[in-house]
């Protein structure tokens, strides 16, 4: 099934009275203490909550924060969103202490025209990740119409994602939503050549799986991050205590040997910046990338692969980036991650096609100000991976025809 990219517009949408459920992707960085450390995709979602507001909907916000598995989880909930979408939409936005139920029906029959109400993570409810018609039903019994504005979401088949737009009708695109898929659709199905993608991050199960179709897209892949280890453990490395998924070991393997097949340039580190604790203070120290010691673990790449990458990638067209180099988070661990950026930003300037994604990857760029000088920045890492890849998200899919 092709890609879709023509879904029905909010801006046909009967608006006035009306419920609204609007599914948004707040899942963004909180330090230890709450705090938002990028708010990129709470900004991107303020267009279609403004518009919405401004043309007399009632409002309900729904979102996951990272990988609660059902349980309710007090480090995942959405409590510290209420203010900054407070101030962004210059109202006060109700808090819910859950997704669905009568306290929640209670919270949205009460909401004015032009009010906001915020859910609690709907993954504190197995039954969202399951895509549970039974959840779905009880999410879309809240609201008389549907907006999907959580590109970052749109390659997972959830309840609120994907579940929900099929119960509850109009289901239309919002505005972010459309515009990530104007610009995202164009540019990786019919990229300029040669094309790179560069792929990092600690979603490693989830990410590899789209390397292979990667391969029949891209002249270029250059691996960084967390992917890394599962990798050079393939190949017989020593890894130390870095992160490696045992269960994709044959499948790293088998992947180097079909990108050597299809002719295309696979680039592994060659050497690492390893700690001796996961931590910002670790003691850290640079090794080939064949000699992590025992008790270490790779937390960057070095000098040596910030070069290597850096000429690889001078003489693409486009560039797609998703996760991370290093643990940028930690300053000891940000520079492979710091000079991505940086050679993304220089050859943008020179006419490269340079699109950036995911949560993660996009603070990244936005911590070295970089941000701006990208083509693109996609609020989606997974969900624009998937597209390069020419898979239908599934979030899109859902959304009634234009
Ligand atoms: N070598 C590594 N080991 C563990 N985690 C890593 C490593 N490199 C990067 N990371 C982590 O990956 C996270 C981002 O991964 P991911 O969610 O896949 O990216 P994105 O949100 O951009 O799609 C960051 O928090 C970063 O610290
Ligand atoms: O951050 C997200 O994806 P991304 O890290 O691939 O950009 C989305 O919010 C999806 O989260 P998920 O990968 O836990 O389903």
């Amino acid at each position: 099934m092709a890609v879709k990219k023509s879904v029905g517009s909010l801006k046909e949408a009967d608006l006035k009275g009306k419920r609204v459920f609007v599914r948004v992707d707040l899942n963004v960085p909180l330090d230890d203490n709450f705090n938002i450390t990028d708010d990129t995709r709470i900004r991107a979602a303020v267009p279609t909550i403004k518009y919405l507001m401004q043309n007399g909907a009632r409002v309900i916000l729904a979102s996951h924060l990272g990988r609660p598995k059902g349980l309710v989880h007090p480090k995942v909930q959405l409590k510290p969103f209420v203010p900054r979408l407070s101030e962004l939409l210059g109202i006060e936005v109700k808090m819910a202490n859950d997704s669905i139920g009568p306290e929640v029906e209670n919270l949205v029959a009460e909401l004015p025209e032009g009010g906001v109400v915020l859910l609690e993570n709907v993954r504190f409810y197995k039954e969202e990740e399951k895509n549970d018609l039974e959840f779905a039903k009880k999410l879309a019994s809240l609201a008389d119409l549907y907006v999907n504005d959580a590109f970052g979401t749109a390659h997972r088949a959830h309840a609120s994602t994907e579940g929900v737009a099929k119960v509850l009708k109009p289901a239309v695109a919002g505005f972010l939503m459309q515009k990530e898929l104007d610009y995202l659709v164009g540019a990786v199905s019919n990229p300029q050549k040669p094309f790179a993608a560069i792929v990092g991050g600690s979603k490693v199960s989830s990410k590899i799986g789209v390397i292979e179709s990667l391969l029949e897209k891209v002249d270029v892949l250059l691996l960084g991050g967390g992917m890394i280890f599962t990798f050079y453990k393939a190949q017989g490395y020593a890894v130390g205590s870095s992160l490696v998924k045992e269960d994709k070991l044959d499948l790293a393997t088998s992947l180097m040997e079909k990108a050597k097949t299809k002719g295309v340039s696979l680039l592994l580190p060659t050497d690492v910046v390893i700690a001796d604790k996961f931590a910002a203070n670790a003691n850290s120290k640079i090794v080939p990338a064949s000699e992590i010691p025992d008790g270490w673990m790779g937390l960057d790449f070095g000098p040596d692969a910030i070069k290597s990458f850096g000429s690889a990638l001078d003489t693409t067209k486009t560039i797609i980036w998703n996760g991370p180099m290093g643990v940028f988070e930690f300053d000891k661990f940000a520079a492979g991650t710091e000079a991505i950026a940086k050679k993304l930003a220089e050859l943008s300037g020179k006419g490269v096609t340079t699109i950036i994604g995911g949560g993660d990857s996009v603070a990244a760029v936005e911590k070295v100000g970089l941000a701006e000088k990208m083509s693109h920045i996609s609020t989606g890492g997974g969900a624009s991976l998937e597209l390069l890849e020419g898979k239908p998200l599934p979030g899109v899919l859902a959304l009634d025809d234009a």
